[in-house]
């Protein structure tokens, strides 16, 4: 089944969001969890105090178990993509924490009576090459029924307890590096109303974080975060606050997917982009204009590590910098 077999369909239609963007906004989310029971079990070495990208739970003297689950709305309209850039999405938490996923879930919401469940079918092979190509186990899962289509996976992953890449153990004086290119919810925006395809974002969604993440620990890098539906901006913001330093980012450092700055100028930008700035923006300080900003805050699907360290082939796009009375600077 591809497609082909439904050449009408498009998946992005069938949701009010997309991708990382339908996430809630971060300022409402902190508010609601920090109304949860604080976790005081020993063993939970992250917990959701920092907002890191996962749970990492110790079992021994060495290992710590690293779960996460990942799940959106319809980011293109081809469904064993959008199969394959859920998945890689999910696995990315477990490698921004420095762990190897070992075994995953799908976690499937489908419209039976609005789009054909056959389609389905191809989100899950989608999903299913991406395992394949981590060594993930893909183990099972969850359906329902749901007025919109949705698609992701539970990840459980294996690391070293004492060689985690946290969001709080950055350190003023070290250099920021980002591993893939920004604009993706900008590109996306534009392919939700237009239906163009854009396949450089497709290659930069389906491309997963392992082997960034894999040269961050062996630079010895200790914190790094991906970048997602909160944006440049907003996991910045929260890797410099939860590290207790601030941060500086080069604005023309920073790289964008082919086509992003065109799309944007052309008024292609998901609400999600602007939410983000509105949230970070009390503590930021800033040479350049709001343009420039919504563009750094753009909310990523399936995007980088943003990873406290150097890394080969990967541009530095800023640095850490004792606290000030802004945490993030824009130059
Ligand atoms: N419903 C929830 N209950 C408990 N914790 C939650 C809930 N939703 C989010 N969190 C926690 O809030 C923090 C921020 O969540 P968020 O989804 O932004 O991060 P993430 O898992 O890194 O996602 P992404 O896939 O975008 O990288 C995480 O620590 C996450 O575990
Ligand atoms: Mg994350």
């Amino acid at each position: 089944m591809t497609t082909a077999t439904y050449p009408e369909l498009r998946l992005t239609q069938h949701a009010s969001g997309g991708g990382c963007a339908c996430k809630v906004p971060p300022g409402e989310l902190e508010r609601v969890l920090g109304g949860l029971p604080p976790s005081t079990h020993p063993d939970l070495l992250v917990g959701i105090e920092n907002g890191d990208d996962a749970a990492a739970v110790r079992i021994d003297g060495t290992r710590a178990v690293i779960a996460t689950a990942d799940f959106f709305t319809p980011v293109v309209d081809d469904p064993y993509d959008f199969g394959r850039i859920a998945a890689t999405n999910a696995l990315s938490d477990v490698y921004a924490m420095g762990g190897t996923p070992l075994v995953a879930v799908n976690l499937l919401a489908w419209p039976r009576d609005r789009i054909p469940f056959d389609v389905a079918a191809e989100v899950l092979r989608g999903g299913a090459a991406v395992c394949a190509e981590a060594g993930t186990v893909l183990g099972g899962g969850h359906s329902v029924d749901d007025p919109e289509p949705k698609y992701g996976q539970a990840v459980t992953g294996i690391a070293d307890a004492d060689r985690l890449l946290r969001n709080d153990a950055g350190r003023a004086g070290l250099p920021l590096t980002l591993t893939k290119p920004l604009g993706l919810g900008v590109l996306n925006n534009r392919h939700k109303a237009t239906g163009e395809r854009f396949e450089e974002a497709i290659a930069v969604m389906t491309t997963l974080n392992r082997d960034a993440s894999t040269a961050a620990l062996a630079a010895g890098v200790r914190a790094a975060t991906d970048v997602t539906g909160f944006g440049l901006l907003g996991h910045l913001y929260k890797l410099a606050r939860a590290s207790g330093v601030s941060a500086v980012v080069d604005s023309a450092a920073v790289p964008y997917v082919g086509g992003a700055r065109e799309s944007f100028a052309a008024g292609y930008v998901p609400g999600g982009s602007r939410r983000n700035l509105d949230w970070v923006r009390p503590h930021l300080l800033s040479d350049v204009d709001d343009d420039e900003l919504v563009l750094l805050a753009d909310a990523q699907t399936s995007g980088g590590l943003l990873v406290v360290g150097e890394l080969p082939g990967h541009p530095v796009v800023g640095e850490l910098v004792p606290a000030q009375e802004w945490t993030v600077r824009v130059r």
